[in-house]
C-alpha cells in the first residue's frame, strides 16, 4: 500500500503527498469512529481509487503531535529571534525550547536583523547550551545559505515574536513562497480570516516548512508543560549536572549544595537559562497547587 504525507487539510479532505504526485484523500470512517483525527504531517497508507484521488487507510505512529496549531511529526522547531527592534525575552525562547524537547522535537536559534545588530548575547546564550544558533539577515541575505542547511531533509515549523523577520527569512529562503503563502493564507495565515488551515509546504532546497498559526507569535502560552519535577529534563544543557545535587528532590531553584545552580554560577549553565528554567517552575508549582484545591 503507498505510503504519503499528509500536507494539506481542507473540509474533510486530506492532500498526501506520495512520491511525486499529490493524492487527494477521503478518511475511512472508522477514524471517527475510533476518534482519530488525521493530522497534517501524518505518514499515512492510502488506497489509490484512480484518478489522482484515494482513501486514507491508516496513520502510522507520530513522533510528536501539537493540538494548537493541529500538525504531526515536526521535526524541529526554528526560532527566529532579534536582538533589536523587537528585543526577543530569552525567555519566551526557552519556553518554546522547552516544548519542542516535550515532544521530541528539535530547535534550531536564529538571531535574526544581525545587519542592524550583531546579537551578540543571544547568540552565545543559545550557541554554548548546545542549540543549533544561527545568524541571518533577511536583508543582505548574511546566514540565510546556514539556515538552508539547518532545514533541509526536515519537517520544520517556523516561530518567533511579531515582527523577528520570519515572513521575511522564508522569503529569501524560497522567494516563490511569498506567492504561495500569500494566496493561501495570506502572510503565514496568522489567522484573521476564517481559513486557520495549516499547510506544510516543499521548498526547492527539499526543505519542508509548516505554515503554522499557532506558532507564528509566542502564543504557544496555551501548550501546558510537563510537572515541575519533568521540567529539569527540558532543559538539555542541565544534563550534566542533574543527578549530582545535595538532595536527590532538588528543584534546583535555591537549595543549598545544588550542582546546576552551582553550574550556572560558575558560567556553565547560561544565567538566563537558569532563570527561565526557575520562573517555568515557580508556574508550573502554581499550577499544580491549584489542581491539587481543585480537587
Ligand atoms: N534590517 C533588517 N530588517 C529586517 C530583517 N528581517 C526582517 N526585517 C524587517 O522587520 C520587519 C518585520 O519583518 P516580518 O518578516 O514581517 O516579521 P514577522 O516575524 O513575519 O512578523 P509578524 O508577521 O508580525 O509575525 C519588516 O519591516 C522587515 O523588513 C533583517 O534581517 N534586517
Ligand atoms: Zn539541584
Amino acid at each position: 500500500m503507498p505510503t504519503g504525507i499528509i500536507f494539506k487539510a481542507i473540509s474533510g479532505f486530506y492532500y498526501v503527498e506520495a512520491g511525486t504526485e499529490t493524492i487527494e484523500c477521503k478518511a475511512r470512517g472508522r477514524f471517527r469512529r475510533d476518534n482519530v483525527t488525521p493530522l497534517v504531517g501524518d505518514r499515512a497508507e492510502i488506497s489509490l481509487t484512480g484518478e489522482g484521488k484515494g482513501v486514507l487507510e491508516d496513520i502510522l505512529p507520530r513522533r510528536n503531535a501539537f493540538v494548537r496549531p493541529p500538525i504531526a511529526n515536526i521535526d524541529q522547531l526554528v526560532i527566529i529571534a532579534s536582538a533589536v527592534i523587537p528585543v526577543t525575552d530569552p525567555f519566551l525562547i526557552d519556553r518554546m525550547t522547552a516544548i519542542a524537547a516535550q515532544n521530541d522535537c528539535a530547535c534550531v536559534i536564529c538571531v535574526n536583523k544581525y545587519d542592524l545588530d550583531r546579537g551578540d548575547d543571544l547568540y552565545a546564550i543559545y550557541k554554548s547550551a548546545g542549540f543549533t544558533t544561527i545568524r541571518t539577515s533577511a536583508e543582505t541575505g548574511e546566514g540565510i545559505e546556514a539556515l538552508a542547511d539547518a532545514i533541509r531533509g526536515k519537517v520544520s515549523a517556523f516561530t518567533g515574536n511579531s515582527g523577528v523577520g520570519k515572513s521575511s527569512i522564508l522569503n529569501v529562503l524560497e522567494p516563490d513562497f511569498n506567492i504561495t503563502v500569500g494566496d493561501v493564507s495570506q502572510k503565514l495565515g496568522r489567522g484573521r480570516h476564517t481559513t486557520r488551515h495549516v499547510e506544510l509546504y516543499r521548498l526547492k532546497s527539499g526543505a519542508v516548512v509548516a505554515d503554522t498559526p499557532g506558532f507564528s507569535s509566542f502564543d504557544a502560552e496555551q501548550m501546558a508543560l510537563a510537572g515541575k519535577e519533568q521540567l529539569q529534563f527540558l532543559f538539555p544543557d542541565f544534563e550534566p549536572y542533574i543527578g549530582l545535587c545535595r538532595f536527590k528532590d532538588c528543584a534546583h531553584v535555591k537549595e543549598a549544595g545544588c550542582a546546576v545552580l552551582q553550574a550556572a554560577e560558575n558560567g556553565q549553565i547560561q544565567k538566563s537559562r537558569h532563570a527561565s528554567y526557575a520562573r517555568l517552575y515557580e508556574q508550573a508549582k502554581q499550577h499544580n497547587d491549584w489542581e491539587l484545591k481543585k480537587t
